[in-house]
């Protein structure tokens, strides 16, 4: 197998006056979940169908698996290794969940009992079983979502390209299609997902891109990003008397800032000191006679991370 499941050498596309995306050098390696975030216009949506072969580089490279993407050629043999979700999933909705999958089953060649078998697969990964014959325009968003998903897994693509594939999902339905994300990487797959759902992605990238005004101004493992912003915040809670902790903690040289949330009765310290110090504080705050409720670290989220690298915010 290639250690490089997608690279880009020189991407750009350009729209009239419009320069949607600008020389991207990307690298993906196999295995990854790949997450690429920017604010609304950056970019992905154009970058992604170019990785799809869906539209035309006006400059630059596309390569699967260290093979030449060749646009205005079918090339099955290298389409079949990948599956690509669009950001509006078109669906045919006067169809029934298993005919719509059973359809693009025989798109991709599949052949009983082959075709059987897949398909009970991924209803059953996409927990779509017990819908199989309702028709599609019955679906909930959440449920068409997973619909549009199974289909893109259907010919059990190695490579996918979800295109803010939980826009418009509740928690909970997020909350499985993690969980979906973690099944599929663990059977092998690369995938690349854009969100701006920055919770999502931190718990399932094992990389992050980010663009901004068609740029890849950012690619990175996950790990690398939140080493660059090592600073932890020390948070201290209390039952009572919190005006008292904020002036005694400010006597401490090892609090740089601190910030009171008094409706929470806690109280967040940007904290420099090492392990001991931070264990001297606890104690001598306990010695004070203070009722400590809560006093642990914070290490910043994407969320933070991705503010404090300056970049635009993701809307
Ligand atoms: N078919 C098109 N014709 C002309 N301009 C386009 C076309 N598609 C995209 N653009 C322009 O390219 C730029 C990038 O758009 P794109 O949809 O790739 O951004 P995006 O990051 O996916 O945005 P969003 O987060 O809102 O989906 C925008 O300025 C957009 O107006």
């Amino acid at each position: 197998m290639n250690n490089i499941a997608i690279e880009t050498k020189g991407l750009s596309k350009q729209y009239d006056r419009d320069l949607a995306v600008c020389d991207v050098d990307l690298k993906i390696e196999t295995g990854e979940v790949y997450g690429l975030i920017g604010p609304n216009g950056a970019g992905k949506t154009t970058l992604i169908q170019m990785l799809a072969g869906i539209i035309e580089p006006t400059v630059g490279e596309v390569y699967w698996f260290e093979e030449k993407v060749k646009f205005n050629t079918s090339h099955f043999s290298l389409k079949r290794r990948l599956g690509y979700l669009p950001d509006d999933f078109p669906l045919y909705d006067d169809l029934t969940v298993y005919d719509y999958l059973e359809y693009f089953g025989r798109l991709y060649f599949l052949r009983q009992p082959q075709l059987d078998r897949r398909l009970q697969e991924v209803l059953e990964l996409l927990q779509l079983t017990s819908k199989r014959h309702s028709l599609i325009s019955t679906l909930s968003r959440g449920m068409q979502q997973r619909l549009s998903l199974a289909r893109t897994i259907i010919h059990e693509p190695i490579l996918l390209l979800l295109d803010e594939p939980v826009s418009g999902l509740d928690p909970l339905s997020r909350q499985q299609f993690r969980e979906m994300i973690k099944v599929l990487q663990e059977a092998g797959m690369t995938i690349l997902i854009s969100s701006h759902v920055l919770s999502d992605l931190a718990e399932i990238c094992t990389s992050i891109g980010i663009m901004d005004l068609g740029y890849l101004v950012e690619s990175t493992s996950l790990q690398q990003l939140y080493q660059r912003f090592p600073e932890e915040e020390l948070v201290i809670s209390v039952l009572d008397n919190l005006e008292q902790l904020a002036n005694k903690i400010n006597d401490f040289k090892e609090v740089e800032s601190y910030q009171i949330i008094a409706e929470e009765n806690k109280i967040k310290v940007q904290f420099t000191g090492s392990e001991q110090e931070k264990s001297d504080l606890l104690r001598s705050l306990l010695n004070e006679g203070f009722s400590i409720a809560d006093f642990r670290t914070e290490k910043p989220n994407l969320e933070q991370v991705f503010l404090k690298l300056d970049h635009q915010q993701p809307s």
